[in-house]
C-alpha cells in the first residue's frame, strides 16, 4: 500500500486568466493531519477545492490511490475524499438527518438510507456531532455552529479515508473547535484542514503547509514552522512563540500594536 494518501505535484490554477496557484506541491501521508495556513487571498480554499475537484487545473497533478484525481469518476472521489466546503449551499427543506444521510449516497447511490449499515452509521454519525437530538430540525433553523457540524456529519457518514475541511471551525464555540479538530484525528487521521487560527492548525496538526500569494512557502511540522521569522514575513504579525505548557506545541502570542492602558 502507498504510504501517501495524497500527493500534490505542480499544480497550477488560472481563473479568468489569472495565475492563482503556482506549482503547488506537497504529500499527505497516510495517518496525518496537513494544516493549510497563510493570509486572505493565499489560495488556500482554491487549493482545497481542486482537491473535491470544484476547480479545475490544467497543470500538475493530485494522485490518490495511484490514480490521477482527473482520472477518477465523480462517485469515486466522493468515496476517497469527503469534503466540508466553506459556506456550503444547502437546500433549506432537508432536515438535518437528511444531510447526514447524504453522506452514504458514494456507498448507496440515493437519498434513501434504507440499509441497516446505513442507518446504524447515520445514527453514529448524528452523536459524533452532537446532533442527535436536533435530528428532526429544519437546516433552515439551524444556527452557523450547528449547520456546520452537519456537514461534519455528512463528511464523517461518506466513510472516505481522506477529510478535505475548509475553515472548518468558523462559526464553532471553542469546545466544538476542539472536539471537531479530534473527530478528524479519530475518523481516519488522515485530512487537509485549511485554518485561520495558528494555535488550533499548531495544536492538531501533525505537518503545516504555509502559501502565501498561491505558492506554497513553508512546510513542516509546527515547531519547524510556526517562527517569529515566518509569521512576521508571511503574516505581518510581530510575535512570540512559547511551547504550550501541556502539549509543548508551539503556541503564538501576537504582540498588541499599540500600548493599552487600563485606568488612565
Ligand atoms: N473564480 C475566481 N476568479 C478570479 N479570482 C478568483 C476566483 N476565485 C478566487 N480568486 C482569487 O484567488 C485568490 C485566492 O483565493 P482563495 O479563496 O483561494 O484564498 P484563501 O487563501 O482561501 O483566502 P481567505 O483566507 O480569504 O479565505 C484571491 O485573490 C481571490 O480573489
Amino acid at each position: 500500500m502507498n504510504p501517501d494518501a495524497l500527493r500534490i505535484r505542480g499544480l497550477t490554477v488560472e481563473r479568468r486568466g489569472r495565475r492563482i496557484l503556482t506549482d503547488i506541491g506537497f504529500t499527505v501521508p497516510r495517518g496525518v493531519v496537513v494544516g493549510v495556513i497563510g493570509p486572505n487571498g493565499a489560495g488556500k480554499s482554491t487549493l482545497l477545492s481542486c482537491l473535491y475537484r470544484h476547480t479545475p487545473y490544467r497543470q500538475g497533478e493530485i494522485i490518490i490511490e495511484d490514480r490521477e484525481l482527473r482520472s477518477l469518476p465523480r462517485k469515486e472521489i466522493a468515496r476517497l475524499i469527503a469534503a466540508v466546503p466553506q459556506d456550503t449551499p444547502i437546500a433549506f427543506d432537508l432536515t438535518v438527518s437528511d444531510i447526514v444521510a447524504a453522506g452514504r449516497i458514494p456507498h448507496s447511490g440515493a437519498l434513501v438510507h434504507s440499509g441497516k449499515r446505513d442507518r446504524e452509521i447515520i445514527e453514529h454519525c448524528l452523536r459524533r456531532v452532537n446532533l442527535e437530538q436536533l435530528r428532526h430540525r429544519s437546516v433552515a433553523t439551524l444556527s452557523g455552529g450547528e449547520r456546520q457540524r452537519a456537514l461534519l456529519g455528512r463528511a464523517l457518514a461518506q466513510q472516505a479515508p481522506i477529510l478535505v475541511l475548509d475553515e472548518p471551525t468558523n462559526h464553532l464555540d471553542l469546545a466544538n473547535q476542539e472536539q471537531l479538530l479530534e473527530l478528524v484525528h479519530e475518523h481516519t487521521g488522515t485530512g487537509v484542514i485549511a485554518l485561520h487560527d495558528l494555535n488550533l492548525a499548531a495544536e492538531y496538526c501533525d505537518r503545516i503547509v504555509v502559501m502565501n500569494y498561491g505558492s506554497v512557502v513553508a512546510t513542516g511540522t509546527p515547531g519547524e514552522v510556526l517562527t517569529p521569522t515566518l509569521l512576521h514575513e508571511v503574516f505581518r504579525v510581530r510575535a512570540r512563540v512559547v511551547p504550550h505548557p501541556e502539549s509543548g506545541r508551539p503556541h503564538i502570542i501576537t504582540r498588541a500594536r499599540r500600548s493599552v492602558h487600563i485606568g488612565q
